[in-house]
């Protein structure tokens, strides 16, 4: 028979009447939770964390974690608090294996009283970041989804997909939004809290055992954060997960959620413990919490000096020391480092013995899977593609009326010249409007990145190729704008060759975007203006500002040949004149006429018939036909090196 459970928050600080907040049938959530289910990871230990980086001021060593240690349960929800800067980030970063940009780091943890290899650590952990890059054009059942065909083999039966997501959308109570979006800056999605919850679930659907949490209730309200909390708790009791999360300030119903606390300032442990016990061991080195005070609250005050005026700086020193060596020799502190000595001398069972977490996809089905996501994305994001539709297509109107129905004679030639210049270097320029779209990737990316999901090559892979139909969707219909007002030479071959060329100079221009952001994914302007001054040295040593054979041989041989845009000028040239003709003026009385009473700007074969063959005008840039070959081979080369330059940065970047 089905049971009932009921949750109701206890409500000290929120009033939350007698709402409840979840009415779930129990024997339902432990078939739908079953794959999330702890057998295996007993408990996480640390001991004698620390770690030393190089002061930015005095550039000497000094240590931010000195000697802190912790144990934490199958089952257990344990916070770090502490004051700003106490080193909670940084200890979790140790705790979850990754990187802390220090200089020096000591750390035993250990799980289940041995050390994981990285690959088991990384399979049976993830780290949920404060600010969770969740993209924000899918909704919250297709978060979890991806997230889940990311994580687990493709082979996973489409049913109990679908069962894993509905019972994570049950346990953290977003069923109602299951079909809304997360939200864009454009469109409004979920609230903040229940961007936490889906952060937590998308994590959790790829089964971890232990689960690390970067402050998941920064910027929400109490009741909210409460939520977050009471959900998370939930789940890890149901299915003995071990959960260590940072947090700021809780209200006095979030912090009693926790099983644990481990309270730091200065780096150093004040107390590590139950959370019930905190109040005991304070009262016991003399300082009793106040009634109807949040304790969280008094014992972040207590702990903090940054706030102290001046001349009771000192004061307030001592008494912080005072506080941590009432700490360090409490029979509290023995008994953590007895029970960590304990877990560590249990009977471990070797990480082999582990239950790792399911079978990873293969590399063809992660790049599907990405390729799938960015394709949702694609569509209902407009910033991705449709914003820079829209701009081609109002760039196509504006150049086809600005040039419009140029003639087959003489005077056309230098306008038709200069239209081919500003159309293929305006496109690379404007490839600048996918900036923000590629650096919502790469946050994703590093997110995924960090919890073993995919790497590099499978990000680019699929950038590139969910690219390749957008792009050539503008340069049609650019061109088919364009091309035809400006009456550029009118045959089938010479149009699609010009959509050709337009199609590999957005396909090079959105290469050097993705370099360029990939070097500096956190600095948007950075990038828009490098991107931006690297389209400007393109464009004028691409050979229509200096001719090839006037640029001086620094420019010439330094960047002129793997500029991507001399290689689309050059054969958007050759396009439109090498098998054109174009009439010559008549000549006015003035003196200056041709032989047949003619004038003819370029002199060609064809001057005493009064006309200019287009070969003429090429020859001014050096430019022959017959070379389309060689030069899309070089094109291909300089899109692919883009792309190889940003892997080769994505790789090497932590
Ligand atoms: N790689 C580093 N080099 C130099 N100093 C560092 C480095 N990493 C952290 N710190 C310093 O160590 C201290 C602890 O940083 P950490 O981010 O862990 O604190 P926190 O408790 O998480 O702070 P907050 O609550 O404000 O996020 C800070 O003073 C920080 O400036």
């Amino acid at each position: 028979m089905a049971v009932t459970s009921t949750t109701s928050a206890d409500n000290t600080d929120v009033d939350r009447g007698t709402k409840e907040y979840e009415v779930i049938d129990i024997e339902q959530q432990a078939v739908a939770e079953a794959h999330l289910r702890n057998t295996t990871v007993q408990n996480i230990t640390w001991r004698g964390v620390t770690v030393t980086v190089k002061d930015r001021e005095t550039k000497l060593s000094k240590a931010i974690l000195e000697n802190v240690e912790g144990i934490v349960e199958a089952g257990e929800i344990c916070a770090l608090m502490g004051p700003s800067g106490c080193g909670k980030t940084t200890l979790l970063n140790v705790l979850a294996s990754r990187p802390t940009g220090a200089q020096n780091v000591d750390a035993a943890v250990l799980v289940n009283g041995s050390k994981p290899s990285r690959e088991a650590f990384r399979q049976m952990s993830r780290f949920v970041e404060q600010d969770d890059a969740l993209i924000g054009s899918l909704t919250v059942r297709e978060t979890l989804h991806f997230a889940s065909r990311l994580a687990s083999t493709s082979s996973l039966p489409k049913q109990e997909r679908t069962a894993r997501i509905d019972g994570l959308l049950d346990s953290f109570g977003l069923r109602d939004q299951a079909n809304a979006l997360i939200g864009t800056p454009i469109r409004k999605g979920i609230s903040g809290g229940q961007k936490r919850r889906v952060g937590v679930a998308s994590q959790l659907i790829t089964s971890p055992k232990i689960l690390f949490l970067d402050e998941p209730t920064s910027g929400l309200d109490s009741a909210a954060s409460w939520e977050v909390i009471n959900y998370l708790k939930g789940v890890a009791k149901r299915n003995k997960l071990i959960v260590i999360a940072s947090i700021h300030q809780p209200s006095t119903s979030t912090f009693s959620l926790f099983d644990k606390l481990l309270l730091l300032s200065a780096g150093k442990s004040h107390y590590f413990g139950p959370v019930a016990g905190v109040q005991s061991h304070y009262e016991s080195l003399g300082y009793e919490l106040p009634l109807h005070v949040n304790p969280a609250e008094f014992l972040l005050e207590m702990v903090n000096t940054d706030f102290a005026a001046a001349h009771r700086r000192r004061e307030s020193q001592q008494r912080l020391d005072q506080l941590q060596m009432g700490w360090a020799s409490s029979q509290q502190a023995k008994d953590v480092s007895s029970s960590i000595s304990g877990a560590a001398a249990g009977p471990s069972s070797t990480l082999t013995d582990l239950e790792v977490a399911e079978k990873k996809p293969s590399p063809p089905s992660l790049v599907l899977t990405l390729l799938h996501r960015s394709f949702v994305k694609s569509y209902r994001d407009v910033v991705v593609y449709g914003i820079r539709l829209a701009m081609y297509t109002g760039l196509a109107i504006m150049m086809g009326t600005v040039w419009l129905r140029l003639s087959s004679s003489q005077e056309s030639i230098i306008p038709l010249t200069n239209a081919i210049f500003y159309g293929s270097a305006f496109m690379s320029f404007m490839a600048v409007a996918y900036i923000p779209a590629f650096i919502e990737d790469h946050a994703t990316f590093l997110k995924e990145k960090h919890n073993g999901l995919y790497s590099a090559t499978e990000l680019m892979l699929s950038n590139f190729l969910i690219g390749l139909p957008y792009l050539f969707l503008i340069s049609l219909v650019f061109s088919a704008i364009s091309y035809w007002l400006s009456n550029f030479n009118p045959t089938a071959e010479a149009f699609f060759t010009w959509v050709f060329w337009i199609f590999l100079d957005l396909l090079a221009a959105e290469g050097l975007v993705v370099f360029v952001c990939s070097l500096f994914p956190s600095f948007a302007v950075v990038s828009l203006a490098l991107v931006a001054f690297a389209n400007g040295l393109w464009m004028s040593v691409d050979g229509f500002m200096v001719q090839p054979g006037v640029l001086n041989v620094f420019w010439r041989y330094g960047f002129h040949y793997w500029d991507y845009q001399k290689y689309v000028f050059e054969n958007m040239m050759v396009n439109e004149f090498s098998g054109r003709v174009y009439t010559c003026a008549a000549a006015e009385g003035t003196g200056t006429g041709g032989k047949n009473g003619c004038w003819c700007m370029w002199q060609t074969d064809l001057a005493d018939q009064c006309l200019i063959r287009g070969q003429g005008v090429l020859d001014q840039y050096g430019y022959k036909d017959g070379y389309m070959g060689k030069d899309v081979g070089i094109m291909m080369g300089i899109i692919l090196g883009y792309r190889i330059a940003g892997w080769i940065v994505l790789k090497l970047k932590n």
